[in-house]
């Protein structure tokens, strides 16, 4: 079993917490109580490759729009979404991930993400290109996928899926370093401790 969290970082209306309740509910529900913005913290048990995870979700928009110190510190990937049909979205998202980018400048730091145009079913009405998005995605070395929480499930659930794959194997090559530099520390320390040892003999 393993903890794995992933925050969903809005820009403007760009139906994050839609997706992600379709992801974790399989349905779209288009509007919310007032009140339902209260809850930010999402749980979800899941079975990915045979491995069980408590998957946790963070919506920080819904508490207080965008705030983004928190999740940067302690979030294992982030799902950054925009509206298609809305340009100034897109250009929140832009400047989302690269506060991502600055608060993971260390390369061992960087966490997954997956940058989501949301509201694909909106295209007759689009202001963002898929290829400017598309490149914006590779220059910030992450993931792209364009989406409708209204349309569909399946992209959705793909694209999490495929997130948290990503946030696993992260993890692991993380803890592998650590137990890495640490056996390397230990090989150095057994080193030291034989090499005075032998001297003094
Ligand atoms: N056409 C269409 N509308 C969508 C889609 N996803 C969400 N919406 C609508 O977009 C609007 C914005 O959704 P919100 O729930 O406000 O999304 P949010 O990003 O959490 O936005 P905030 O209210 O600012 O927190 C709602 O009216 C949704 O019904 C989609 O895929 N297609």
């Amino acid at each position: 079993s393993c903890e794995v969290t992933v925050s969903p970082v809005q820009s403007q209306a760009a139906g994050s917490l839609p997706v992600l309740v379709r992801f974790l509910t399989r349905r779209f529900i288009g509007e919310y109580a007032s009140n339902a913005s209260e809850y930010s913290l999402y749980h979800k048990r899941l079975s990915i490759d045979g491995r069980q995870l408590n998957l946790e979700v963070f919506d920080p928009c819904s508490q207080a729009r965008c705030i983004l110190e928190e999740p940067v510190d302690w979030a294992d990937g982030f799902v950054v979404v925009y509206n298609i049909s809305d340009r100034t979205s897109f250009i929140n998202a832009k400047n989302i991930l690269r506060q991502i980018r600055e608060a993971r400048m260390d390369n061992y730091m960087e966490v997954p993400v997956c940058l989501v145009g949301n509201k694909q079913d909106l295209c007759h009405a689009r202001q963002v290109r898929e290829e400017e998005a598309r490149c914006l995605a590779q220059e910030n070395r992450c993931h792209f996928q364009e989406v409708s929480a209204a349309e569909s499930y399946q992209d959705i659930a793909n694209l999490f899926t495929q997130l948290i794959r990503q946030v696993m194997e992260h993890l692991k090559y993380r803890a592998d370093r650590r137990r890495y530099s640490g056996s390397k520390s230990m090989a150095k320390l057994i080193n030291n401790v034989f090499g005075k040892r032998r001297k003094s003999v």
